[in-house]
């Protein structure tokens, strides 16, 4: 009976299990690198605005130490478990290594909906939070960062509880902080930049104009809304968009900008307009070019693949694909597949930028920020379509084949202690 478990954490070893088929990892060396190598589960109590207690369970999982500190964002929502943060860990591994990142995967989470909280207890969670993970983290350690439902405010919080422990500001701690506090600029677009630029190259490949294409967008957090920004800066005409409070279609074109006067002002799409309300579950289906779920994992199971009227799938998500309906993809084989672990990675690309100019005290311009990080995810985008070509595989097992096979190269050339 193995720790981990749940349809997450299934889809990440079924996942592995096929590249390690694929590449011929041996049974015997398949646990070393797939099971996380530490689980940290805390205890978070905080009073309640009304003067109860309330305890949130809190997790942090490390998923390898072979290159240095592990590295991942902090999950805020009320459906959080250990088996999904294993699995979040291990693709922040194969992410990593796939982007050449001197890092291990990590994740961490706690089950709460970050809504129901105010924000004097939000800040007394992360605070508490950050302070049970103290003895875990560190910059040369585990450095954490955001993910669904965590901000930069929360980082701040995060690296304050720490320094304050340190007695001395240790902004290195974890990233995606404001600017303020050695935070680096672009950090909070870097994201949904990078899905931007990956939809570009993608285009390129498939001879697609961005002037003049079309575009749905499913959650319109930080990912999403860059991701739509940046697009329809490229040209790209923003059909649909979608959050965990409403959904709109319109064939024409949504209004980006008022769509965002609106976020701005209410910190969700309820509200916005009840002619263009279009069912959620249908969303995803609509014909555009470029289709970018930027929300939670498993939306696309085999029956939304079938259905699928896209031309690019660019995976802003974790996990957004289910196993199964990667093989009705490679079917198909009529959708170009941008796979998380390169979609998103321009976060933690920049997260990387960001903890090395807090290493050096030395702080780059944001084209310095952007022109590398391009060159990363260039550089990675290659890479997996030249295995592409190789060797016949769909993109998601191009990507995860490099990423694994580095993560089992640094394993294998470090040894085992005898
Ligand atoms: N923040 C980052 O730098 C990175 C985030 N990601 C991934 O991107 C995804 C989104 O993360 P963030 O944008 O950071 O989170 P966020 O908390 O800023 O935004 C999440 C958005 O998804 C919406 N949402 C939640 N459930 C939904 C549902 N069932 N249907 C439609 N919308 C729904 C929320 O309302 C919100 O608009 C997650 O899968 C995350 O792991 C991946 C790489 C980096
Ligand atoms: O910026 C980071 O360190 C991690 C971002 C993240 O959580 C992700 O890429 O899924």
């Amino acid at each position: 009976m193995s720790t981990y478990s749940g349809p997450v954490f299934d889809m990440a070893r079924s996942q592995f299990e096929t590249i390690a088929d694929h590449i011929g990892i041996p049974q015997h060396e398949r646990p070393r690198i797939l099971l996380p190598k530490r689980a940290i589960t805390v205890a978070c109590p905080i009073h309640r605005d009304d003067g109860s207690i309330a305890v949130f369970e809190g997790y942090r999982v490390q998923h390898h130490l072979t290159f240095g500190p592990t590295k991942g964002g902090t999950r805020y929502a009320a459906n959080v478990d250990l088996g999904e943060v294993a699995a979040l860990a291990i693709w922040m591994s194969w992410k990593c290594a796939l982007a050449g990142l001197p890092y291990g995967g990590a994740k961490g989470g706690i089950a709460v909906d970050p809504h129901s909280l105010s924000r004097r207890e939000l800040e007394a969670l992360s605070r508490r939070y950050m302070q049970e993970m103290i003895p875990f983290v560190g910059p040369q350690t585990d450095v954490p960062a955001p993910d669904m439902g965590t901000n930069e405010q929360v980082m701040a919080w995060f690296m304050d509880t720490y320094s304050m422990y340190q007695g001395q500001a240790v902004p290195e701690v974890v990233t995606g902080k404001p600017v303020a506090v050695g935070g680096t600029v672009g950090r909070r677009e870097a994201t949904g930049r990078g899905v931007a630029h990956l939809v570009g190259r993608a285009m390129e490949r498939i001879g697609l104009d961005p002037r003049g294409a079309t575009a749905i967008v499913q959650g319109y957090g930080n990912v999403g809304s860059v991701s739509a920004l940046t697009l329809a800066e490229m040209g790209v005409r923003i059909l649909g968009v979608s959050d965990h409070t409403a959904c709109y279609h319109d064939p024409r074109g949504l209004d980006l900008a008022a769509i965002e006067r609106h976020v701005a002002a209410h910190g969700s799409l309820a509200g916005f307009s009840t002619e263009l309300a279009f069912d959620p579950k249908e969303l995803l289906v609509q014909p555009c070019d470029v289709l970018v779920p930027a929300a939670v994992e498993r939306v696309i199971d085999a029956d939304v693949a079938r259905r699928l009227r896209c031309r690019i799938l660019a995976e802003g998500a974790n996990g957004p694909t289910t196993p199964e309906a990667d093989r009705v993809l490679a079917e198909r084989d009529e959708i170009f597949v941008l796979p998380d672990i390169l979609c998103n990675s321009g976060g933690v690309i920049v997260s990387y930028f960001e903890w090395v100019q807090d290493i050096q005290r030395l702080f780059w311009e944001e084209d310095e920020v952007k022109r590398r990080a391009n060159q990363i995810l260039d550089r990675a985008f290659h890479q997996v379509q030249e295995r592409v070509q190789r060797e016949r595989i769909p993109q998601r097992m191009a990507a995860m084949a490099i990423g694994v096979e580095k993560v089992l190269d640094g394993k294998r050339r470090r040894g085992l202690f005898p």
